[in-house]
Order: C-alpha cells, then sequence, then structure tokens
C-alpha cells in the first residue's frame, strides 16, 4: 500500500489478478480465520477496539482486510460484518478512494510533522462515512516523535476514529503503542490454501495450467498470496497463458523437482548414462546445482523418514509422490549412505573444476556406492 492508491498508479502487468481479485468481504478471504471470528464478532455486537494492529508478512491480507473493516463501518446499509459492496461508500472504498478511509504508507511519511497533521484532522467528523478511519501502513517505520505524536491520539481517539496499524515488522513497535491497540498476528498462507485460491482464479480467467504448476508456484510464493498472484501473472505472460510446470520451472529457474526426481530414479534403476544426461541438462537450463544438492538431500532424508514412519508426509505435493514411490525401493542403509556423501559433496561443489563437473561427480559417486542388486556394492566388486 501506498500514499497513492495502487489505483491510481499505471497498471503494470504483475499487480492485475492481485488487485482484480483482493477479497471484498470476509467470507472470501483465504485464511485468517481467527481474525475474520473476532472482527465479525465486534461488528455484530457493535462493540469495537479503537485501535488494530494487524502483524504479519506481506501479501496476507493487512490491507486487504483494514478495507473490508472499513466497508464494514461505513457501509451504507449501517455497520455490519457483510458489507452490501453496492452503496457508495463500499464502492469508494474499493476503489481506494473514500474521504474517510486515510491511507498512510508510514515508510513514506516518517516524520513528526505528518503525523501532526494526520491527528490534527482526526478531530474533525468524518465527511461521508460513519468513522474516519486510518489505516497506517508499515507503521514501525515512524520516527520517535512521530509515534509519539501518534501515542497522545491512540490514547484518546475520537469516538469516530479507528485506528488500523499494519506492520511486518513487530518488533520494532514501541510497547506503549503496543497496549492501546488489539493485535492481530495473520498467518502465511499453507502451499494448499494458495494452490485452491490460484485453481479457484484461473478456472475463472478461463487460463490452461497444471496443477503441478501451481505447487510449484505456492512453494515459490513462500507464503505470500500477493507473491503468488504475481508469480501467477508472470506465469500467463511467460507461457503464453499454459501455465505449465516445465513453463514455471525455466521461469524460476528453480530446481526442478522433476530433475531430482529422474535422478533418484536412475541411481535406483543405475542408470550411470541417464545421471551424466541429466547432470548435462541442467546445465542447459541453468538450474543452480549448489540448490539441486539441497533438495537432493530434502528428498533423501524425507525418503528416509518415510521409510520409518510411513505416514511422515511432506507437504509438498511432488516430493510426498516421489517418497511415496522411492521409499519402498531403497534400503534404509543405502538412503543414510547417499545423503552423507550429498551433503559432504554440497561443501566441496566450489571446489570443483566446474559446478556441472562437481555435481556429475557426486552423481557418480552416488552410483560407486549404490547398492549392487547382489547386495554387493559395484566399487567393492572390481
Ligand atoms: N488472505 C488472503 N486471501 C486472498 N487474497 C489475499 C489474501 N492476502 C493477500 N491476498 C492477495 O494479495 C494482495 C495483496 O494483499 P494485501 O495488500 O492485503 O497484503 P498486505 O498483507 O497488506 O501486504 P503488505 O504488507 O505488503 O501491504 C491482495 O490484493 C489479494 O489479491
Ligand atoms: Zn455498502
Amino acid at each position: 500500500m501506498s500514499l497513492f492508491d495502487e489505483d491510481d498508479l499505471p497498471q503494470t502487468h504483475s499487480q492485475v489478478l492481485a488487485r482484480k481479485w483482493r477479497p471484498r468481504d470476509f467470507a472470501s478471504l483465504v485464511g485468517q480465520a481467527h481474525v475474520v471470528k473476532a472482527l465479525t464478532h465486534a461488528l455484530t455486537e457493535k462493540r469495537l477496539h479503537h485501535a488494530y494492529l494487524f502483524t504479519g508478512t506481506r501479501g496476507v491480507g493487512k490491507t486487504t482486510i483494514a478495507r473490508i473493516l472499513a466497508k464494514s463501518l461505513n457501509c451504507e446499509m449501517g455497520i455490519t460484518p457483510t458489507p452490501c459492496n453496492k452503496c457508495q461508500a463500499c464502492m469508494e472504498i474499493d476503489a481506494g478512494r473514500f474521504v474517510d478511509l486515510l491511507e498512510i504508507d508510514a515508510a513514506s511519511n516518517t516524520g513528526v510533522d505528518d503525523m501532526r497533521s494526520l491527528i490534527e484532522n482526526a478531530v474533525y467528523m468524518p465527511t461521508a462515512g460513519r468513522y474516519k478511519v486510518y489505516l497506517i501502513d508499515e507503521v514501525h517505520m515512524l520516527s520517535k516523535s512521530a509515534f509519539n505524536a501518534l501515542l497522545k491520539t491512540l490514547e484518546e481517539p475520537p469516538a469516530h476514529v479507528l485506528f488500523i496499524l499494519a506492520t511486518t515488522d513487530p518488533q520494532k513497535i514501541l510497547p506503549t503503542v503496543l497496549s492501546r491497540c488489539l493485535q492481530f498476528n495473520l498467518k502465511q498462507m499453507p502451499p494448499a490454501d494458495i494452490v485452491a485460491h490460484l485453481t479457484h482464479i484461473l478456472e475463472a480467467e478461463k487460463v490452461v495450467f497444471e496443477p503441478a504448476a501451481l505447487h510449484m508456484i505456492a512453494k515459490g510464493a513462500q507464503g505470500s498470496m500477493r507473491d503468488a498472484l504475481s508469480l501467477t501473472d508472470q506465469a500467463i505472460a511467460f507461457s503464453s497463458s499454459n501455465v505449465s510446470l516445465t513453463a514455471i520451472q525455466d521461469m524460476l529457474g528453480t530446481t526442478d523437482g522433476a530433475q531430482i526426481e529422474a535422478i533418484l530414479r536412475a541411481l535406483v534403476q543405475k542408470d550411470g548414462a541417464k545421471l551424466v544426461e541429466l547432470a548435462e541438462q541442467m546445465t542447459q537450463r541453468s538450474t543452480s546445482f549448489y540448490d539441486a544438492t539441497l533438495e537432493l538431500a530434502q528428498a533423501l532424508y524425507r525418503i528416509s523418514l518415510a521409510q520409518v514412519v510411513p505416514d511422515a508426509k511432506p507437504d509438498d505435493y511432488q516430493l510426498a509422490q516421489l517418497v511415496t514411490e522411492l521409499a519402498p525401493q531403497m534400503g534404509a542403509d543405502e538412503v543414510q549412505l547417499y545423503y552423507s556423501i550429498v551433503t559432504a559433496s554440497r561443501e566441496q561443489l566450489h571446489l570443483a573444476p566446474d559446478a556441472q563437473a562437481g555435481f556429475t561427480m557426486m552423481l557418480l559417486r552416488l552410483l560407486a556406492f549404490s547398492p549392487a542388486k547382489d547386495g554387493v556394492s559395484p566399487a567393492k566388486k572390481s
């Protein structure tokens, strides 16, 4: 969020889906049930706190919830947890141009003067709505004097004023401010929720996609719905509206779950030529070999876990499938050995003549130590 509403800015492609699909009511919000429940209750009972603090990482719904709350308070149908989304107040809030919703980006208005003029204004009655709602984003960025100016008003705000503070960094907020706010910690979006949301959106947008591609996007988004939507925008542009797994992998330049899968399969089948070929392909696709060793170690760890605790399935969809397939085919000691080779090789990767050579040597070392079908390792045989 910025001082200028994002709707006034020239539209860049990466904003399209996130903006278009910003939830307009509590019901269409993904997750954050604890916040929705508390706010719904407060709105129904008409017992609101005068200051809320929303914390949480980027793109998990802080601004979105603040806007829904502003509509709930100012909807022409009355104070309600289900604003109509049709009246002038609701529509103007959605469009980011409601006079009584004052969105301030503290990151670019850190000074005490900004805060003073804001606060002097708070005493005046709302122009159009019932409540003047101040949404102060990235509030931890305020200067100390600005904080102090705010503090006075936070202590005893006029009855028609509601403060919503948002921050990604609650550690930096003064305890005196914290104690005057009702605090809600917004949660990161679980990958499964991101996938479900993206599936819904892409179906509505009539964009062709592979479910595995959405799992990869969800992984890349690291808990942020906004990041997931921006990545999806990029993916649509990048793949000419055919969001396939390979397109996403090429776009993110990430290690391909499928590459790791292929490596482990080739290893189980003792296919040395295939291993060499896979490393060659990874160079062509500029996969990070360092990341690949991490993913390989991760997969081996998961296989090992699954051998002991069969129900311990990873959240990651692709990895879960791989683990289910390979855990029964590999010996426990074999997995242990591979794991130690892979982790040791990762440290040595930078010593290799080049990354591909280092990675290939690691694969061949794994092969050399893999047990033969008769139980004798090929290394010992020769
Ligand atoms: N809980 C959610 N459910 C559905 N969509 C969400 C959710 N959270 C974020 N989004 C999507 O991400 C976009 C950005 O969200 P929002 O502005 O609410 O994030 P934020 O937490 O305020 O982030 P920032 O700290 O960067 O301002 C929204 O327009 C919406 O499309
Ligand atoms: Zn309304």
